[in-house]
This record gives C-alpha cells, structure tokens and sequence, in this order.
C-alpha cells in the first residue's frame, strides 16, 4: 500500500517543462538574451500528436497515442530519443525536446532539438506486439522524421532493436534507389544494421568521463569512493561499468522493480546478469538487501548517478542528500527547488545536458559514419568522444568559474549564446 502511495506520487510530481523552462529564463535573464531570440527559443517548432491503431497478439486491436515535438533546428536537423512509457505525454515530449537544443548547442554539434515516444507500458506486450506498435508508430511518424530532418534515438524503454524496427520501416516507404541513402533517419542501431561502435556505452561512458574530469579538477580519487545509482538500464549500467573500472564502489541501485543496498559493493556485472534474467528487474538480487523506495537518496555516499526519470530529486529528499556529487545521467532528474537546496548545501552537480551529452555525441559519430560510408573502429570512437566532451566539460569550468555561476547555468547560458549568435549572424534579429 505504501509503495503504491508512493509510486502515484512519483508520477503526479512530473512538470519537466515547468523545470525546463525556469532553467531557461534564469539563463536567458543573465545574458539579457535578445527578446526576439527568447520568444523562438520559449516556443517548440512542430508538435505532431499521432493515433495509431495496432492488432495486439489476441487479436483485438488497440489505439495508441505516439508523440514527437521538434523544439529548434536553427544549428542544424532536429535531434533526440523515442521514449516508451506511461508518462509521456506533450508536456514531457516538450521539455525534452527542450533539453535535446540545449545539449546539442552545447556540445557544438550541428544539429537541433527533438523528443518523442509512445504512451504506454511496454511490460505489457509481448517482443512482437512492440514490433508491429513502432512500426505503425513509424508510418505514422511519415516523412516528419528523416535522415537531414529529424533524427530519433534510443531513450527509456527503447533500444538498438527499435532504432532498428523503425530504420527498416522507414526504409520500406522509399523508393529502391534511395533505401540506402536513409541509414541515418535514426542511431542507436545495431552494428549489423548500420550502428555504431561504441553508441550502446556512449551514454554512460561520457557520464563516467565527466565525474573523472571533475574529480580530477578537485583532486578526488574515485578509487573506493561509493556511489549509488538510480536506473539500471542502458545509462545507469555502463556508468556504474566505468566507475567501478575506476575503482569506485556501488553500493545501492534503484530501478522500477525496488531499491537495494550492499554497503560492502554491489557486482556490476552480476547485477547485469540478474537484471537480464528477471525481465530487467533488480528486484530479488542475492547480493543485497531490498529496501524502502524512500530511503534512497539518502544514504551514506560520495556520487549520486540520476539514471532514470525527470523530477526524482525534489525539494523533500534533496536536505536528505549526503553525496557531495550528483551527475546527472537522466533528463531532468532535479527539479529548481532541490537544485537551490543542493547548492547551498555545497553539493556539486554535473547538469544533464552536459554530463549525458555522450549519448548524443556517439550518436552524431553513427550519424557521420552512415553519411560518409565510414566504419570507424571502438577505441577511435572513445577518443574522439573523449576529446568532444573533454571541451564540453572545461567550457562549462571556465564560463562558472567566470560568471560565478554553478555548472548548469553556465551549461545553459553556453548553449543559447551559440543559438544567439547563429539567428544574429543569419541576420534575422540583429
Ligand atoms: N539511452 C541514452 O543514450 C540516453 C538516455 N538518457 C536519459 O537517461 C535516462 C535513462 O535512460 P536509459 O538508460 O536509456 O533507459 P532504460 O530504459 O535503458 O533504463 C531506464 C531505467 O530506469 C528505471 N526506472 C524507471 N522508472 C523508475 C522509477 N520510477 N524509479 C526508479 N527507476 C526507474 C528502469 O527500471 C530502468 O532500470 C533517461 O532519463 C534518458 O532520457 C540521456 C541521454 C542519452
Ligand atoms: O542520441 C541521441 O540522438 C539522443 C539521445 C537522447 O535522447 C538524449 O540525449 O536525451
């Protein structure tokens, strides 16, 4: 009863676009951001809302509702990852999309901002409905989507296998002689298909790089430092991969199925293959002790790894907080009031659009190899994600440590001054 309690709370607490846009305005006031420029930016350029119908595996049929909002492409084609779950809905797909601008503003690619994904739960279908659901969704997404316009990925509950659906679908509604020209209408694909080396572990690898560059700025050693990670799915896993290659401890892991804490280390792998047997569930993991939902971020640790939805770090668990770091793995995972509360707590936190940036920047390398007819190696595709976020990361340094400002205001004021400059040098608003 108390979980469940807990659980509809969680859900009821989402306003990502509250959040976004208030991380925005505070930038944009900073910078006296030109008025002009701040009326596009507070709006999205296209919203699509789709119903599509889809034959479930008993026979009966049932109408979905897909979403995808395409915020900016001033810098480049819209950008972003199709998400599965019961809380998407316009306002997330907005906030998100939201994010995706800021992200790829920062991280100085030529590319926009774009989210989307389907309502749903998708526990609830077998491997085959979820096929037949994105592929409609796909049909029903039309030619809104494209290789030089709009550009999904993979985000919660999607994966190389849905990159894959969708490429295939899209593929099949163009003419023979231009198939193989729109490998690149999504990434996050299997290498077979058209993906990338190194895109499955980008994400959590550049999640990894950001807490080394900002330990190694504060002369922390990451060896024997605890951390505890919320998610355990594609960020969530490969960030505790690396860090605990560094030496770091895992200690407690939250997902949707429980939360667990083993304050001597938690095996990452183990967990892994637990996970994959238990229809990725941490729940009944042997190597821990379960524990209340509500205890989590509270416990005794040095990082906090955010991995898996907006709006988890709140007013009411941020005074809990001993970590001195939070990275931000997920979109959104602090609200404004938590991020005031952590703040004067002295609590560092590597703001999302710079610490997840690695998912993105893999994504523009799968991008590129497709384009060009490339095949790069893994370790080529590490160095150069590496060198990009390594940039990202020192920016941001020096724009805080200039402005005297925290790490997600000068993310932000980063990010829109690029976007400025563009619409001023474009001559639309001098
Ligand atoms: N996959 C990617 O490349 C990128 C993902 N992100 C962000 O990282 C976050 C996680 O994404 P993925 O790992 O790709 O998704 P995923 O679907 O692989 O994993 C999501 C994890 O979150 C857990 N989760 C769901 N609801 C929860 C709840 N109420 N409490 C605790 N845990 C819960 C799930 O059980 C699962 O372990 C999202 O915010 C996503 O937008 C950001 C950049 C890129
Ligand atoms: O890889 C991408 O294109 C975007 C991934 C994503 O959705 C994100 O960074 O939030």
């Amino acid at each position: 009863m108390v979980t469940k309690t807990l659980k509809k709370k969680r859900v009821l607490k989402q306003g990502m676009l509250e959040n976004v846009m208030r991380q925005f305005n505070h930038a944009a006031d900073s910078i006296d951001l030109n008025p002009n420029i701040r009326k596009i930016l507070e709006m999205t350029n296209n919203e699509l809302v789709v119903h599509f119908p889809v034959r479930m595996d008993n026979g009966e049929v049932e109408v979905f509702t897909g979403y995808r909002v395409q915020h900016n492409n001033a810098l480049g084609p819209y950008k972003g990852g199709l998400r599965y779950h019961a809380t998407v809905d316009i306002d997330a797909a907005r906030a998100l999309a939201m994010w995706m601008t800021w992200k790829t503003s920062l991280a100085g690619l030529p590319y926009g901002g774009a989210k989307g994904g389907i309502q749903l739960n998708p526990k609830k279908y077998s491997h085959s409905e979820l096929e037949r659901i994105t592929r409609r969704f796909t049909y029903a997404l039309g030619d809104n989507i494209g290789p030089e316009l709009d550009i999904p990925a993979p985000d919660v509950n999607t994966n190389a296998q849905t990159m894959a659906w969708i490429l295939d679908t899209y593929m099949s509604t163009k003419p023979p002689a231009e198939r193989s020209m729109n490998m690149h209408v999504v990434t996050g694909k299997p290498i077979g298909a058209g993906g990338s080396e190194g895109r499955d572990r980008a994400t959590g690898y550049g999640v990894f790089l950001t807490i080394k560059f900002w330990a190694e700025q504060k002369k922390v050693d990451l060896r024997n430092r605890k951390f505890i990670v919320q998610g355990f799915g594609n960020v969530g896993y490969w960030t505790s991969h690396f860090l605990e290659k560094e030496g770091a401890i895992l200690t407690a892991v939250q997902d949707a199925s429980g939360t667990i804490l083993n304050e001597k280390g938690i095996s990452v792998d183990s967990l892994l293959a637990y996970s994959d047997a238990n229809n990725r569930s941490i729940y009944g993991f042997a190597g821990a002790k379960s524990l209340d939902s509500s205890e989590f971020f509270g416990l005794d640790c040095d990082i906090i790894v955010p991995a898996a939805l907006g709006n988890q770090i709140t007013a009411d668990n941020a005074k809990k907080i001993k970590a001195y770091l939070i990275a931000e793995g997920a979109n959104g995972p602090t609200d404004v009031e938590a991020e005031e509360i952590l703040l004067k707590k002295g609590i560092d936190i590597i703001p999302d659009i710079l610490c997840n940036s690695g998912g993105v920047i893999g994504s523009y390398f799968e991008w590129l190899q497709n384009r060009n007819g490339e095949i790069w190696q893994l370790d080529e595709v590490m160095a150069k994600l590496e060198k990009k976020l390594k940039e990202s990361f020192f920016k941001v340094m020096e724009t805080a440590k200039i402005r005297n400002v925290d790490m997600r205001s000068a993310a932000f004021i980063i990010a829109i001054e690029r976007l400025e400059e563009a619409y001023v040098q474009r001559g639309i608003f001098p």
